[in-house]
């Protein structure tokens, strides 16, 4: 945690006049990062569309703040929720419920963020006075946080656990399914703010110079510090996209796919039909939803790529037979909680049964759209067996027309402490550890490499 950092001025008293506090630099980052704390924890948005009710004209850096400062809270979300129990014995206000969101996100400034105390609390009172509902807490926001800069060494006692901000259900689904010391190796991946990892369209070395990143084993640039992805060079003109180096895997155990039918299936926003598109595939998208191929197409317009785009169920989708088919299937994504920590608060343990029909739907109607001779990349991105391993092994076990086709050391570049003993990839958030934490790990991925043979 933070050290205490000790201001000259103390935070706005609660009694003092707020105007203009909500035109004061800082108010509208902090008021948006409570609206989007709301969005996620009470009406179950995803953190990226969390703050799309920011004001028309707001500042980018403000957005950027306020995305911070919800991502953090999320993350660590275990343990500010434990200091705030301990710091309100007698818990928070029923007529209030927003009030928590208030608090979250000014202990989050003062915890973890390089923010001044006295902001952090004065932004944090200035926004609990503008709202209906909590201006008749302002007093209380002040006296926790404030108290909760004074005590966090001895408060904090005990809560900063390894498994502090992860589900309980998570933790024991991870322990099982690579120990313990694993398990609270990926949980504490999750506690920092990743890299921003790009494909590039060609030449990485380049790319990696131009943008102070470095070249990962695979082929990813790995970029620190990026600030707002749109501005760096290379995004206008369409030099490369985002994508987790562990996403950029799946599309490359295909191998060679230069003038090859392939369909990539549940394809949108588009990350691995760019790959297979810049590979010199013809490549057939499909996705049944219209709004994630809406910025599937907008990625290829920007790349200069193109694809057939195909909007349809994947598990009733009647092109092919193609020389090869990628299924990145939907799935529970929890091997991207790292970018992604509204996971931890969205998902539950029943959606990994409805998820795995989805899946089990999916991979045996992909087994059909390839060639005989053909290959059949099933991936995703989680960390639960059921969505990954399993759904391999009750495929082959059901179809003698499918093989695997594992992954020999040395055949794709940087991808050999990934391989499994079955010949499949699995990465965790706590593979390629390079030093410090906030430059390692790579998201959650599942991809197998399997042959239809007849
Ligand atoms: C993990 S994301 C795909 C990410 C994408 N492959 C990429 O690399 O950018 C899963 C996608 O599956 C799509 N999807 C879910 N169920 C589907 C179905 N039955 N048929 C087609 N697409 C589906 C979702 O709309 C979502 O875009």
């Amino acid at each position: 945690m933070k050290q205490p950092n000790r201001s000259s001025r103390p935070p706005r008293r609660p009694g003092a006049a707020p105007s203009p506090a909500t035109a004061a630099p800082g108010f509208a980052a902090r008021a948006l990062a409570v609206e989007g704390l709301e969005a996620v924890l009470r009406h179950g948005a995803a953190l990226e569309e969390a703050l799309e009710v920011a004001p028309a004209g707001l500042d980018p850096r403000d957005r950027a703040l306020a995305y911070r400062i919800v991502a953090t809270a999320l993350r660590r979300l275990g343990t500010l929720r434990g200091l705030l129990g301990r710091l309100m014995e007698r818990g928070l206000p029923k007529s209030a419920p927003r009030l928590e969101s208030v608090l979250l996100a000014g202990a989050t400034q003062i915890l973890f963020m390089d923010v001044p105390n006295h902001a952090a609390v004065g932004l944090s009172v200035d926004v609990a006075r503008a709202e209906r509902t909590t201006a008749g807490f302002a007093g209380l926001v002040n006296a926790v946080l404030r108290r909760l800069i004074r005590e966090q060494e001895a408060q904090a006692g005990g809560l900063d656990t390894d498994f502090a901000d992860t589900p309980d259900w998570m933790r024991e689904r991870w322990i099982a399914a690579y120990g313990r010391d694993t398990a609270r190796a990926i949980a504490a991946m999750h506690r920092v703010e990743p890299p921003l990892d790009i494909t590039v369209k060609a030449d990485p070395a380049l790319w990696a110079e131009r943008l102070s990143g470095e070249v990962l084993p695979t082929g990813t640039v790995r970029i620190l510090q990026a600030g707002p992805v749109r501005a760096l060079p290379g995004f206008a003109e369409g030099a490369w996209w985002v994508q987790d180096a562990a996403a950029a895997l799946p599309a490359r155990l295909l191998g060679a796919v230069k003038d090859r039918d392939v369909a990539d299936l549940c394809a949108a926003p588009g990350g691995k039909t760019a790959q297979l598109a810049v590979a010199g595939a013809r490549v057939t998208a499909v996705d049944r939803s219209a709004h994630r191929l809406a910025r599937l197409r907008e990625n290829l317009d920007r790349l200069g790529l193109s694809a057939q785009v195909v909007e349809a169920d994947a598990a009733a989708f009647s092109g092919g037979p193609f020389d090869a088919v990628l299924l990145d299937a939907p799935c529970s994504a929890t091997g991207t909680l790292r970018r992604h920590p509204d996971i931890a608060v969205a998902k539950r343990p029943i959606d990994l049964v409805s998820l795995a029909a989805v899946q089990a739907r999916l991979l045996d109607h992909a087994a059909g759209l390839v060639k005989p001779g053909g290959t059949l990349v099933y991936s995703t991105c989680s960390l639960e067996p059921e969505e990954g391993e399993a759904q391999v092994e009750r495929l082959l076990a059901a179809r003698s027309d499918i093989v695997r086709a594992p992954l020999a050391p040395g055949e794709v570049e940087g991808l050999d402490p990934f391989i499994t003993p079955q010949g499949d990839v699995r990465t965790l958030p706590s593979h390629w550890m390079r030093g410090e934490a906030e430059r390692s790990g790579l998201d959650g991925f599942f991809a197998a490499r399997l042959r239809r043979i007849a």
